[in-house]
Formats: structure tokens, C-alpha cells, sequence
């Protein structure tokens, strides 16, 4: 099967945001959001950054993000579904978190910021959903200020045959089937092909070290279904850029 155009995704996603919530929690048993914090804790966000979530949808990530900086931090989440938007703003409608929050309607692989603009950037389902991967992941690298990080979590596309089968009898007998309820078949039918076009994990550091990142690591995560690309910029010449360990908040050289 052909990859969507961007236009194909930009479709899905608009059909799907009155369900998408709903459905992301009914079908990971709200695992999606531990999932999600653990992105949001691998990008080094801190109290008082300005910090981006790219393909932000309908905000998970970016109201975690928001939690984090704090009052004195910024938040922009940036996506081009104008429905996931819509609902992104609802769901922090009446919070204070909203009061640092900026949801911009713009492209992935073509973002409205000048250079070095950003202390972190989160990304939750997005990569794999971009048409050209290269591309974002050479947008990140210039809008993030030197020695910041991105954390992009996605499906995992592992070579493991267990994995591949557990992820493909969640798919097509959990996933699939209930959203056929919401008349929503095609699109979570997507999703399978959309991992196998997915670049395997050595794969995406692979990308993120072309597009100029100085070191990267990815982590599995959810028995190996999901899996964290975390890339960091080269910090400004003379400072130390040798972070140590793996855990949260560290990530390894390469
Ligand atoms: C939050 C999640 C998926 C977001 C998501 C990403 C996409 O690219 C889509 C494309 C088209 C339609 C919908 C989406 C979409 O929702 C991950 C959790 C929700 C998943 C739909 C459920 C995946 C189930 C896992 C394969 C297994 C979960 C095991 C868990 C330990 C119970
Ligand atoms: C699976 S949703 C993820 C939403 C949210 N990050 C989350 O974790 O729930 C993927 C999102 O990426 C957006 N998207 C895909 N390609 C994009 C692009 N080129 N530019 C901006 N947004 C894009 C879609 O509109 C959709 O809202």
C-alpha cells in the first residue's frame, strides 16, 4: 500500500478527532499517557522553557509540557488538523495551563520559527504520520536552541516476529474492529501499514543524525510496542556535552 499524501493524513485525522481520545484510552487501558509523560520527561523539559509539541493533535503532550514549565514557561502546540486543534482547545478550556498554552495550525516539515527557538520539543505519534520524515526531523534541529532535546514517541517497527505479531493481533483484532463501531474502519486500518513503513529504531537515529543531531538514543518502551527516539543538539563550543547514563533525564552517547 502507497503512503498517504499529506493531504490523505491531514483527512484521517480530522475524521477521527471525535473519537480519537476516547478510543486511545479504551485501547492502551490509558497506557497512552504513561507513555506520553515519559516523552515528556526524555525531552529535558524544565520550569520557565519554551518548549514545542509538533503534531500536538489534541494536546496530551502539550498540557503535560505546560505542567512542566510551569507559570513562567510557554508552550506552542503545532499541528495541521484544524478538528484535533479545535479539540485540543476544548480539553484546556477553563484550566490555568491554557493561559500558557499557543496552538498554531502549521506544517511539520515547514515550521513558522526562526532558528534556535526552542528549549525542548515533544512529538507523540507524529513522525511516522509525517510524509517526510527527513525533512521534519531537520525542522527540530533548527528551531531547538544548542545542547536542547526532542523525544519522539511512536508505534515501535520492530524486526522482533513476537513483537510484530502481538502489535498485529492488538491492530486488527482490537483496534480495527472498534473503530469499524465509530465508522472509522480505513482509518485505524491505517495504522499497521503506517508501522511497516516506519523506519526501525537504529533507522530513526540514523535520520536524526543526518538532520545535524549530535547524539541520539532510542528507548523501547511498552514490551517493546512503543519506542522513544531521543535526539540532543550539539551544545555551543566549549561547554560539555557528555551526558551520562540512560535514565530519564540522561541520554547515552553515540
Ligand atoms: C496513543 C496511541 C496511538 C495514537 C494514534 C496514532 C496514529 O498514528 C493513529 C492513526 C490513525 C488512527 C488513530 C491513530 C492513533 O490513535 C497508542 C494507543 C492507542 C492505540 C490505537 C492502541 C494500540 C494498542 C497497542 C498496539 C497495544 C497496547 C497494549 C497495552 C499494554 C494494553
Ligand atoms: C496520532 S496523532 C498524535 C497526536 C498527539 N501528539 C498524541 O500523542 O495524541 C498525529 C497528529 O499528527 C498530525 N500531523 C501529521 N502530519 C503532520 C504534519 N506534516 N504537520 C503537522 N501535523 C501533522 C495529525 O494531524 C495528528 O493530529
Amino acid at each position: 500500500m502507497a503512503a498517504p499524501s499529506s493531504a490523505q493524513v491531514q483527512r484521517i485525522f480530522d475524521q477521527i478527532a471525535p473519537i480519537y481520545d476516547p478510543l486511545n484510552d479504551w485501547l492502551s487501558l490509558g497506557q497512552h499517557r504513561i507513555w506520553k509523560q515519559m516523552t515528556v520527561n526524555w525531552s529535558g523539559a524544565q520550569p520557565g522553557d519554551r518548549v514545542l509539541d509538533l503534531c500536538c493533535g489534541s494536546g496530551d503532550l502539550t498540557q503535560m509540557l505546560a505542567r512542566q514549565v510551569g507559570p513562567t514557561g510557554w508552550v506552542t502546540g503545532l499541528d495541521f488538523s484544524a478538528a484535533q486543534l479545535a479539540n485540543a482547545q476544548r480539553r484546556v478550556a477553563g484550566k490555568g495551563i491554557a493561559r500558557r498554552i499557543t496552538w498554531q495550525l502549521g506544517d511539520a516539515v515547514a515550521l513558522p520559527y526562526p532558528d534556535l527557538s526552542f528549549d525542548a520539543i515533544t512529538m507523540g505519534y507524529g513522525l511516522r504520520n509525517v510524509v517526510n520524515i527527513p525533512q521534519a526531523l531537520r525542522e527540530i534541529h533548527r528551531v531547538l536552541k544548542p545542547g536542547a532535546r526532542a523525544a519522539i514517541l511512536d508505534f515501535c517497527h520492530s524486526d522482533h516476529a513476537g513483537v510484530q505479531q502481538v502489535q498485529r493481533f492488538f491492530l486488527n483484532q482490537l483496534v480495527v474492529p472498534l473503530a469499524t463501531r465509530f465508522g472509522c474502519e480505513s482509518e485505524y486500518a491505517y495504522i499497521e501499514a503506517s508501522i511497516e513503513r516506519f523506519p526501525l529504531g537504529r533507522e530513526q537515529e540514523s535520520l536524526a543524525q543526518a538532520a545535524g543531531f549530535a547524539q541520539t538514543t532510542y528507548y523501547l518502551t511498552a514490551l517493546g510496542l512503543m519506542g522513544v527516539l531521543v535526539c540532543q543538539k550539539a551544545s555551543p563550543p566549549g561547554t560539555s556535552d557528555s551526558p551520562v547514563g540512560i535514565g530519564p533525564g540522561e541520554i547515552s552517547a553515540n
